[in-house]
C-alpha cells in the first residue's frame, strides 16, 4: 500500500495492514464513521519509539484514501481483503478470550473493552470472551470444553494467568494425541492453537520477553496480523509425576522465597514483590543441594559418542538456583535473568548462584537492572542445558528422591495437580547440630516453618513461574517449541541512514536503536 503525504512515501507490508474499512474511518481512542461514497481508510501497524521500553511500541496507524467514484473505491477495497487473506495465512478469524478480572490492577476487563476489542472488530475477528469466575476456569475450559472453529486463544491477565492458558493447550494436546505428560522422556506434541498475551498482571514477564514492551495495543496487533513465535517450555516433575509446565522461571532459594514472602502480601498488589525481595534478601539465606544438568551444548559430550550428553554434578551451598526457557525479561530487568537465552532453541539456561556474602549477592542482583553481565562474578555459573534434577544434598534425600530418579529414567505417575501430592507438605527444619529433622507443624510450608521454628529453614520451595512448588526435589527437561505465540520476539533494528520520515514516523525498516 503507498500512499503520498507531504511527498514521502509510506510503505506498509500487506502482512502488516489491520484492515481496511469504507468511508472516514477511526477506531482508537473512539470509533467514528464518515461514510462517503469515494473514500477508504487503511489500519496497518505503525512502529512508534520510546525510551523507556526495550522494544518497540505499535500504534495503530491510519490513512485515507479519495478515489475518483465509488466503483474504483470498492474495487480497491475488495482486493486489499483478498490479498490480506491470501498473504497471512496465520491471522486469526475466531479467538477464545479468557479475561482475568483481578490480575495485576485489576483492570483486565477495562483494556480489553477499550483497547483490544476495537482492533480484533476491525480486523474482522469473532471473538468468544469468558471473564474468569475462579482461577483454573481458563485451563480447565481449554483442558475440556469444545474448542472447534478456534485460532487461537487470548490470554488478558499475568503470568500466571498465562501459565493457566500454556497448561490447558498442552494438555489437551497431550491428552488428544494420547501421550503421558508424566514421562519427562516422553516428546510432547507442540499445541496446534496459538496464544496470545494482552498484558494485565503484575510482572508480565512472558509478554516484555517475547513482545519486548506491556503495552495492550501493540499485543493485540500482533495478534490480529497472525505473528507467530514458537517457545520453549520446560516441564517440571516431582517423584512419579508432572507437576507443572514453566515457560520462565523455575527457580529455588531466593526467587523460591521471595514468591513464598510475596503470596502472604497480595493485598499490596505488584509492589509484593519489591518489598517480600527486601525481606528476603535481608534474612541473607542459602541453601545446600546437588544440581544435575545435562549440558545442550554438544562440545561437551562424550568422545566416545558425539550424540551422548552425560549429566554433570554439582553439590554445595546455593543462594539461588534458577532455571530459565528464555531471557525472563520484565520492566525490573529489561535484559532479564539470562540476556542472551533464546526462546525458540530447544535448550534452557541453568544459573547457580553459590552462596557467597551480601554484598556480592546485591551486587548480582542489581546487575539485573543495569547492562552489566550479572554472570561475570567469581560466585556464578551459568550453564545452557537440556535437563536439570535437583536433590537435597547427601544424608538430608527425603522419602520422594527415589521416584524423582525413576521419573526420569521413564517411570509413569498419576498427574500432580498443583504441586499438592501426598506427603509433599513435609519439610525439613535444620536441627541445632546442623542435621536435619522434620518440622512438627506439617500444615506450613519449608520457607513459614523456618519462620516458626525460629531457625533458618534448611529448604526452600520453587518458584515456577510464579507458582509455589513446595517439594524441594525437581527434575525438569526443555521441550523445543511447544507452543506457539502471536508475537515475534523482540525487534531488533537499525535505523537506516538514508530514512527522511520522522523518527516516531519511520515504518518498517527503518526501526530506531534501542
Ligand atoms: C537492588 C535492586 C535489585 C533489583 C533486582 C531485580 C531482579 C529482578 C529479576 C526479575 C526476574 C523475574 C523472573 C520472572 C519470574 C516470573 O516467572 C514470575 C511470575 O510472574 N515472577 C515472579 O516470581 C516474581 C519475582 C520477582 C522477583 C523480584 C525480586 C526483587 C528483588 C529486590 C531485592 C531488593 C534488595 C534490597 C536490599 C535492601
Ligand atoms: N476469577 C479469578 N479469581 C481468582 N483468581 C483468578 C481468577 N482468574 C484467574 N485467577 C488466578 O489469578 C492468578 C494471578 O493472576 P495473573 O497472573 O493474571 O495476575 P498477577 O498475579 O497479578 O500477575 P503476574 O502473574 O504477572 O505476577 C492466576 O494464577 C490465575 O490462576
Ligand atoms: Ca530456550
Amino acid at each position: 500500500v503507498l500512499s503520498y503525504r507531504l511527498q514521502l512515501c509510506v510503505s506498509v507490508p500487506v502482512a502488516e495492514v489491520v484492515g481496511v474499512e469504507e468511508g472516514q474511518v477511526e477506531v482508537l481512542p473512539h470509533k467514528s464513521v464518515e461514510d462517503t461514497d469515494r473514500d477508504f481508510t487503511v489500519f496497518y501497524v505503525k512502529r512508534s519509539s520510546s525510551r523507556t521500553t526495550s522494544g518497540l511500541l505499535w500504534r495503530l496507524g491510519r490513512t485515507q484514501f479519495t478515489c475518483p467514484s465509488r466503483v474504483l473505491r470498492d474495487q480497491w477495497t475488495k482486493h486489499l481483503r483478498t490479498a490480506l487473506k491470501t498473504h497471512s495465512p496465520l491471522r486469526p478469524h475466531r479467538l477464545l478470550v479468557f479475561i482475568n478480572p483481578f490480575g495485576g490492577k485489576k483492570k483486565g476487563r477495562q483494556i480489553y473493552h477499550s483497547l483490544v476489542a476495537p482492533v480484533f472488530e476491525l480486523a474482522g475477528i469473532s471473538s468468544h470472551v469468558i471473564v474468569t469466575e475462579r482461577a483454573n476456569q481458563a485451563r480447565d475450559h481449554l483442558l475440556k470444553k469444545d474448542l472447534t472453529g478456534f485460532d487461537g486463544v487470548v490470554c488478558v491477565g499475568g503470568d500466571g494467568m498465562f501459565s493457566e492458558i500454556l497448561h490447558g493447550v498442552i494438555g489437551r494436546t497431550q491428552q488428544e494425541a494420547g501421550l503421558c505428560e508424566n514421562d519427562p522422556a516422553v516428546t510432547l506434541q507442540s499445541c496446534p492453537l496459538h496464544i496470545g498475551i494482552i498484558p494485565a498482571g503484575s510482572t508480565d514477564c512472558v509478554c516484555y520477553t517475547t513482545v519486548g514492551v506491556i503495552d495492550p495495543v501493540t499485543s493485540s496487533l500482533h495478534i490480529v496480523i497472525g505473528d507467530s513465535q514458537p517457545l520453549d517450555v520446560c516441564s517440571v516433575h516431582h517423584g512419579p509425576g508432572l507437576v507443572r509446565y514453566s515457560a520462565s522461571l523455575v527457580g529455588y532459594g531466593f526467587y523460591g522465597d521471595v514468591l513464598a514472602e510475596s503470596e502472604k502480601r497480595r493485598w499490596m498488589g505488584p509492589f509484593r514483590y519489591d518489598y517480600s525481595g527486601a525481606v528476603v534478601f535481608l534474612s541473607n539465606r542459602s541453601y545446600r543441594g546437588t544440581v544435575q544438568y545435562l549440558p545442550a551444548d554438544p562440545l561437551m559430550s562424550s568422545p566416545r559418542d558425539k550424540t551422548r550428553y552425560e549429566w554433570v554434578s554439582v553439590d554445595g551451598r546455593f543462594k539461588s538456583v534458577s532455571l530459565t526457557c528464555m531471557s525472563s525479561s520484565c520492566a525490573k530487568s529489561p535484559l532479564g535473568l539470562s540476556p542472551s537465552a533464546h526462546l525458540a532453541d530447544g535448550t534452557g539456561d541453568l544459573i547457580l548462584v553459590w552462596d557467597t556474602n551480601p554484598l556480592g549477592f546485591l551486587t548480582y542482583l542489581y546487575r539485573h537492572t543495569t547492562t552489566q553481565d550479572q554472570f561475570d562474578l567469581p560466585f556464578v555459573e551459568v550453564h545452557r542445558v537440556k535437563a536439570v534434577r535437583f536433590t537435597l544434598a547427601g544424608g538430608e534425600e527425603t522419602e520422594d528422591s527415589e521416584g524423582l530418579h525413576g521419573a526420569m529414567d521413564g517411570g509413569d505417575g498419576a498427574y500432580v495437580e498443583n504441586g499438592s501430592i501426598a506427603g509433599s507438605q513435609q519439610h525439613l527444619a535444620a536441627g541445632a547440630n546442623g542435621q536435619m529433622m522434620t518440622c512438627e507443624d506439617k500444615t506450613m510450608s519449608p520457607f513459614t516453618c523456618g519462620l516458626c521454628c525460629s531457625k533458618a529453614p534448611a529448604v526452600s520451595v520453587w518458584n515456577c513461574d510464579g507458582e509455589i512448588l513446595p517439594f524441594p526435589e525437581i527434575c525438569c527437561r526443555i521441550h523445543g517449541q511447544l507452543v506457539r505465540l502471536y508475537a515475534r520476539g523482540i525487534e531488533d533494528g537499525t535505523f537506516l541512514k538514508d530514512c527522511t520520515e520522522e523518527r516516531d514516523e519511520c515504518n518498517r525498516t527503518c526501526i530506531p536503536p534501542r
